[in-house]
């Protein structure tokens, strides 16, 4: 049973011209996608740079305009309450970012960081609130002298689990975790995902996890979207998009994972140059049912990087 559902989400931004300055055209970010969030679960959204992964993900947690479309939270249409800063929806759904440095105040120490969400929504006494604090550095496993100290301090890694530390402040019920480990070290990155696994069966949370590395997606998530100019391709259980993808646009996303062994190699090189003609074949796929030109261009740059370092750690 969902305790969420986004139906029908578009996130449109006006492009403005012409000698009047007035609007010409319109960004389509998000165009119309919906989902269904369970309990404990993890989704993943997938896809190229720019395709509308970000916005998705700020819209949700109310730091984007939505266009049309509504947001369900435990049965109320919360679409123009997301901005209540004490609502029950504003407690529950946290994000955390890819950079978490510039995402906390660099002024204020970390006991500061952390209270604010304390403050805003648990009303606890001062001894109730510093001994919240010190159980949070502890669970996410920072020693409890670390409250004194300021953001700049601390390793990207720290930074990231301070990040989460104040993003569960609240338990909340589902964080939205944008890119959350793609500006770290391979090996830390591999820590913060299973610590973030971790804390997820522990507390029954639910994961709205954003990325453009299917290794790193396929790890995290039991069911993932994967998004194109604004709108979902495909969707389903990691099993039904890893192992038998339906949409061209997710074959090529996989057959673009590279391999670390020559064997792999040259059978993605066989998978992908089988792909690559299928594309031909299947082209009447590219448009949508508004006429919507799918011009798929090869897969960036950036997606093959991503891809390659997920498939060094391991890829699954
Ligand atoms: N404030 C804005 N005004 C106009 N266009 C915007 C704005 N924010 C985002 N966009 C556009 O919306 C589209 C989706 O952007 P978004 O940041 O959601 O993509 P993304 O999939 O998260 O990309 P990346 O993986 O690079 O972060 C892009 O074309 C982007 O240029």
């Amino acid at each position: 049973m969902s305790f969420m559902q986004i139906k029908d989400l578009k996130v449109h931004y006006p492009i403005r011209g012409g000698f009047f300055n007035t609007v010409i055209d319109n960004v389509y970010a998000v165009d119309g996608i919906s989902m269904e969030f369970e309990k404990g679960k993890a989704y993943g959204l997938v896809g190229e740079s720019g395709c509308g992964k970000s916005t998705t993900g700020k819209s949700i947690i109310g730091l984007e305009k939505i266009s049309s479309g509504s947001i369900i939270y435990e049965g109320e249409n919360v679409t123009n309450k997301r901005r209540d800063r004490t609502s029950a929806y504003n407690r529950d759904i946290q994000m955390i970012f890819q950079d978490s440095h510039s995402s906390m105040n660099p002024r204020k120490r970390v006991q500061d960081i952390l209270a604010e969400p304390i403050r805003n929504f648990l009303k606890l006494t001062p001894q109730e609130e510093s001994r919240r604090i010190n159980e949070l550095l502890a669970i996410v496993g920072m020693p409890e002298d670390a409250k004194l100290k300021y953001p700049h301090e601390f390793s990207g890694g720290q930074k990231q689990r301070l990040g989460i530390a104040r993003a569960i402040a609240t338990n909340p019920k589902l964080i939205i975790a944008d890119e959350p480990v793609s500006a770290l070290d391979l090996s830390v990155q591999a820590q913060v995902l299973n610590f973030m696994k971790d804390i997820q069966e522990e507390y029954g949370l639910s994961y709205l996890f954003i990325s453009h590395d299917l290794g790193v997606v396929k790890h995290m998530c039991d069911y993932i979207s994967i998004m194109y100019k604004g709108r979902f391709v495909e969707s389903g259980t990691k099993h039904d998009i890893y192992e038998n993808p339906q949409h061209i646009y997710t074959k090529r996303l996989l057959s673009a994972i590279p391999d670390v062994s020559p064997m792999g190699r040259e059978e993605r090189k066989r998978e992908r140059i089988e792909v690559e003609r299928n594309y031909q074949v299947e082209h009447k796929q590219y448009f949508d049912e508004n006429g919507r030109v799918y011009d798929l261009t090869p897969i960036s740059d950036t997606h093959f990087v991503a891809a390659t370092s997920s498939a060094l750690k391991g890829g699954n």
